[in-house]
């Protein structure tokens, strides 16, 4: 468990470690405080028992004398009131330091997550193309609260526990080590055997309880994401039995966890009143029945016992909810880990640097030069030597049988994938890491699904833009190009229509024509389509091509297609089988000179 929280404090920032530091001098001061109001019910109790001190006692006698008081129940009252307010002044410094400590606590768990967001936004497509992001989205949402509930919260809590704990103990013990190592002794061995023994569940439980709450966040995706499947194949029933059974899961590992570091209470506050009138017993045959001489003595450690006994169960109370946790940490610790060297990066800028600068006005030729790319965990290439010229604004189709390399190709030129051979040309100028958000800038990308995200028409062709940022004339622009115009204008609300979650309350044709306006809005030169008419009926499929053919010409388009109706008007098709190009040529220079092109036109 110490190793975890080692872990977990190296991978803090050195500000958060700073802070840290700082608060350890509150903890200290608070301890000292919470021990001073402990000492000081001692001499009122004296008094209390015995007022004649102030004759016998030199000490209480100066202080007598030098208060002024001339009744000696006044004095006492004084002494009383003075232990008060260090009682008083203990708890303000306690609830100070708490305060800071939950705020600090709450921060580095926040900052957590924050830092696993940015991390993940950052990592490339191949990441995500290959990960899954009901995965990503636990890991922020579940596991990183999880850390800071179960780890950041009880280690702060601890360490403030543990810092009193050993102060009042250190002082109790030198104000009468027997009974102080005694009581010590029979409260820190019945912790730690309780501990001792549920050690085991609750590594078990912190473990149950990721592998639930990443089921429970897969089951939530799948079940939500494909609902309508769902529906049609009546495999609702299913879903909900599998939620159930991980919500049970997760309900026995979180409850017995949390009875687990609860329960030893009871005992403990047992074993503290048995303690306590056997201290009682044992003092007052000591001391021959002199109740003058038991009542501080009683007293100061009646208030010891009271501040130290629930610092013992926090203490332990922590120890058992961070050994729960330690399956959260472990989970998010690779992440966190790498987040390290990713955060710390300077942002990208979203201004291309001018020492590589592309001039894609002027330019010609997009061209992929003997591009060769295989998956990470595939043997077989993706893409093989793959040769292809693009004229600028000419309208190039891919075609070809599933799984032959077209997306693939399409991610190379966006950018979203690097070739492990080969480089990719505008002219004569190499597209590399130094100009890949300029060229990137230039293009527009239609994908098969449109996402809609939950806003206005406007937001979602601005897409990722907040409202004062939009630039509504580009918007009115690209929907105008993208045929968009007419819903606009039978919308009450115009470009300000909510399309709600998913937009279910559009068309597929609507979608996509909003993805179009989406890849028109940036200006793009060059726009990319995958498949973005193949879900569509024949006539929204024609109003979509005809949106698309508009600007053919003006625009450099590159599309894929399944059915050959979609690229017969393009300028060049290049045919792709298993990662090769193996035919290129206008939609009837194909059909004449390939036999497999023509198998497909004719099935089409
Ligand atoms: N993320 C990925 N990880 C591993 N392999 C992948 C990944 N994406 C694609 N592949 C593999 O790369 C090859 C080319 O796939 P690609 O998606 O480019 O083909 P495609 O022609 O676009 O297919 P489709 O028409 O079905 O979309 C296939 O063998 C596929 O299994």
């Amino acid at each position: 468990m110490f190793n975890t929280l080692k872990e977990l404090f190296q991978l803090l920032t050195p500000t958060q470690r700073r802070k840290f530091y700082v608060l350890q001098i509150l903890v200290v001061l608070m301890a000292i405080m919470e021990l001073v109001g402990i000492a000081s019910i001692g001499p009122f109790m004296a008094l209390v028992a015995d007022i004649n001190l102030i004759e016998t006692n030199s000490l209480y006698k100066q202080l007598y004398l030098t208060s002024g008081i001339s009744n000696p129940t006044n004095f006492l009252f004084l002494t009383g009131l003075a232990a008060l307010l260090m009682l008083g002044l203990a708890s303000v410094i306690s609830v100070l330091t708490t305060w800071r400590l939950s705020l600090y606590s709450m921060q580095v768990g926040t900052e957590i997550a924050d830092r696993l967001y940015e991390h993940y936004l950052q990592q490339n497509w191949l990441f995500h193309s290959t990960g899954s992001s009901a995965q990503l989205t636990k890991q922020v949402a579940t596991e990183a609260p999880r850390v800071t509930g179960a780890i950041i919260v009880p280690a702060m809590q601890l360490n403030t526990r543990l810092v009193l704990a050993v102060i009042i103990s250190v002082a109790v013990i030198s104000y009468n080590p027997i009974i102080a190592l005694v009581g010590l002794l029979m409260f820190g061995a019945g912790y730690v055997v309780i501990y001792q023994l549920i050690k085991k569940r609750l590594i078990v439980n912190g473990a149950n309880i990721s592998s639930a709450s990443t089921q429970r966040f897969r089951l939530m995706n799948e079940g939500f994401g494909g609902i309508k499947d769902i529906l049609i194949m009546g495999r609702n029933k299913h879903f909900i039995e599998q939620f159930h059974q991980e919500n049970k899961i997760l309900a026995r590992a979180q409850g017995t966890t949390a009875a687990f570091s609860q329960v030893p209470r009871y005992f403990m506050e047992l074993l503290a009143f048995g303690a306590m009138i056997s201290l009682v017993l044992v003092l007052l045959k000591l001391e021959n029945g002199e109740l003058s001489k038991v009542l501080p003595v009683l007293a100061v450690y009646a208030l010891a016992g009271f501040k130290l006994l629930p610092a013992l169960q926090q203490i332990y109370g922590s120890i058992t909810t961070i050994k729960g946790g330690i399956a959260a940490f472990e989970s998010i610790k690779p992440d966190l880990v790498a987040s390290q060297t990713t955060t710390s990066k300077p942002s990208k800028s979203s201004k291309p640097s001018t020492a590589n600068a592309l001039d894609i006005n002027q330019a010609k030729t997009l061209k992929l030069n003997e591009i060769t790319f295989t998956y990470p965990n595939k043997h077989q290439p993706a893409l093989d030597n793959i040769t292809m010229q693009i004229p600028i604004n000419a309208t190039i189709g891919l075609v070809g049988e599933s799984g032959s390399g077209k997306s693939t190709t399409i991610d190379l030129i966006l950018g979203l994938l690097q070739p492990d051979k080969g480089k990719l040309y505008l002219d004569a100028q190499e597209i590399n890491a130094s100009n890949l958000r300029e060229w990137q800038q230039h293009i527009g990308f239609v994908p098969q699904s449109i996402y809609l995200s939950e806003g206005s028409i406007a937001e979602n062709i601005a897409f990722g833009l907040s409202p004062e940022e939009i630039n509504l004339e580009q918007v009115k622009q690209a929907a105008k190009l993208a045929h968009l115009d007419e819903l606009i204008a039978s919308l009450d609300k115009g470009l300000d229509t909510k399309v709600g979650e998913r937009g279910v309350q559009l068309s597929g044709g609507q979608r996509q024509r909003i993805g179009i306006a989406r890849a028109l809005y940036n200006q793009a030169s060059i726009l990319v389509f995958d498949e973005a008419t193949s879900a569509l009926d024949g006539i929204t499929e024609k109003i979509i091509m005809d949106a698309i053919h508009e600007l053919s010409g003006k625009k450099t388009i590159i599309m894929i297609a399944h059915r050959l109706k979609t690229v017969q008007q393009c300028d060049i098709i290049y045919m792709m089988d298993k990662g090769k190009v193996v035919a290129q040529g206008t939609y009837n220079q194909l059909l004449e000179n390939n036999l497999k092109f023509k198998e497909m036109a004719e099935h089409a």
